[in-house]
């Protein structure tokens, strides 16, 4: 019998404020597609990265296709035949995609052989990528389907992919699973790190679960249920959300006509958006990404001052060119898709990541209230439920989910007028997906308007009182979400609800 193609013995890391790995063992077999399962904070980038050779274990060997090795960085375990695409983008935003696919693959080849490799690997795994494509100009679906062209390329042995489908569509997540099982068919050994329940029920041969740095459970995720899954990794199953229905009061945003010409070549424009949004209700926004919805964002939170006078109130005064500053004086807040540069400056503290849009907390003269902002951060990690060293912990220590999770929650206690999220869950585990989804429903209730773009249907579906999708730069008329069905808001992402406009 052929030697297991990766061996974990007892891998330990220890950083200053948790263990993140503690006396780990996994076994991965070749063809195997093996999730690796945990809440947020539990560990798994950790362990990948050290696979990766990103992060060194203080404790415990590796065995590579049966034989001892050190994994001393990436180009090491690249060599080895080890790929990652990791959950957080590590792109250069200035570089065409085959600029950055290049920098990865340890130029063996000509920018020309990448570009053509590049357009090979996409048709073959249905995986459309432009390489010309500067990056900056790719919404955040576009860029990960770059990552995962990257680490196609090297033809792996095995394959790290963490949380590949959190801004995926589900036609997208279809199409990765064919690729996926395809590479595993042909002997790719396949570590999967997701959130999402279902996925790895339908993709996975085989589960191991962490919590707080250990394994406490190997599972088949086929034999198991979704409950099944949720108590092996959080010890519970998700609280369900109380739903009750929208009261809706006054116009808190109205766009109206609202068009701009796309800021980069490979953006899109924005044609006649009109949209209103009543206090007390939430409206998402459905759509594949890359269809306008970050140039509409861009024109809310007044990064792009372009609109029209006019063209965007809330209530009822235009802030169509008003800074964000002032924007957020009136009680618009918002949380971008981009958790770390946008959202977060990765180098600070949370403490002053909390300053970045809580300007309550800095006094006349600019000075600012330390002990405040330090209560306002510590209060955050506790309600939300973020696993951090403290309010001094610096943002990129955190694990993305709980990063996201003090994100989302610095802007939901602001207690805003109108809050517009991108991705509200991105890569939170089950019990804060549910947590958060209660969070932002509570605030409608207390007279919020919401405004929330994501690419997960479902999540649409479970939280928003209407929906409108957006695709090519327009905005389709709302629905209420009880007569919406996912058919009909898939068949309106290709942008036919005009026809059926027509015949209604
Ligand atoms: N560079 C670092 N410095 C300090 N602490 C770190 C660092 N990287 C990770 N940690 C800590 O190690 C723990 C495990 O983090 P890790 O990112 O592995 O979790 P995860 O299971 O991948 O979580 P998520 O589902 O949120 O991505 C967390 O408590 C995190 O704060």
């Amino acid at each position: 019998m052929s030697p297991p193609r990766l061996e974990l013995r007892r891998i330990s890391k220890q950083y200053p404020a948790v263990r993140a790995n503690d006396g780990v063992n996994l076994l991965v077999q070749p063809g195997q597609i093996h999730a690796v399962l945990g809440e947020n904070g539990a560990g798994k980038s950790t362990l990948m990265k050290i696979i990766y050779g990103a992060v060194r274990p203080d404790e415990g060997e590796i065995l590579w296709n049966g034989q001892p090795v050190q994994i001393g960085s990436p180009a090491r375990a690249r060599e080895l035949g080890i790929s990652m695409v990791y959950q957080h983008f590590s792109l250069f935003d200035t570089l065409t995609a085959a600029e950055n696919v290049w920098l990865g693959l340890d130029q063996s080849l000509s920018l020309a052989e990448v570009s053509a490799r590049i357009r090979e690997v996409s048709v073959e795994y249905g995986l459309e990528v432009d390489p010309l494509r500067p990056v900056h100009s790719l919404s955040v679906g576009e860029r990960q389907r770059v990552e995962i062209v990257r680490a196609l390329l090297t033809r792996p042995q095995l394959l790290i992919l963490d949380e590949p489908t959190s801004v995926l569509t589900p036609q997208a997540v279809t199409k990765l699973f064919v690729t996926l099982r395809r590479l595993a068919a042909q002997g790719c050994a396949i570590l999967y790190i997701s959130h999402k329940l279902d996925e790895i029920r339908a993709l996975c041969h085989h589960c191991t679960v962490l919590r707080g740095g250990r394994v406490t459970g190997e599972v088949d995720p086929t034999l198991e249920s979704n409950a099944s899954l949720s108590r092996l990794m959080i010890g519970a199953e998700p609280p369900q959300l109380m739903h009750r229905s929208a009261s809706p009061g006054p116009v808190a945003l109205q766009v109206r006509g609202l068009s701009l010409a796309r800021t980069d070549p490979f953006g899109v424009d924005l044609e006649g958006i009109d949209l209103a949004l009543r206090g007390g209700e939430i409206l998402g926004i459905a759509g594949v990404s890359g269809n306008g919805q970050g140039a509409l964002m861009a024109a809310l939170s007044g990064e792009d001052r372009r609109a029209a006078p006019g063209s965007i109130r809330l209530f009822e005064q235009d802030i169509a060119q008003a800074s964000p500053v002032h924007r957020r004086a009136r009680g618009l807040h918002f949380v971008p898709e981009e958790r770390l540069g946008r959202g977060a400056v990765p180098t600070l503290s949370l403490a002053h990541n909390t300053l970045l849009t809580r300007s309550e907390l800095v006094g006349p003269a600019g000075w600012l209230r330390m002990a405040e902002v330090q209560r306002l951060a510590t209060d955050l990690i506790s309600r939300f439920k973020v696993k951090a060293g403290g309010p001094d912990a610096v943002a990129r220590s955190l694990s993305g989910g709980n990063l996201q999770k003090f994100i989302v929650g610095r802007e939901i206690d602001a207690r805003p007028k109108l809050l517009i999220v991108s991705q509200p869950t991105w890569g939170v585990d089950v019990g804060a997906a549910a947590q958060i989804r209660g969070e932002l429903l509570a605030l409608r209730d207390a007279g919020c308007a919401l405004l929330i773009v994501s690419e997960e249907l479902d999540e649409l579906f479970e939280i928003c009182d209407r929906l409108v999708v957006m695709a090519q730069g327009r905005l389709s008329p709302s629905i209420a979400t009880s007569q919406a069905t996912v058919e009909q808001i898939g068949a309106w992402m290709s942008g036919l609800w005009d026809r059926e406009a027509r015949h209604a």
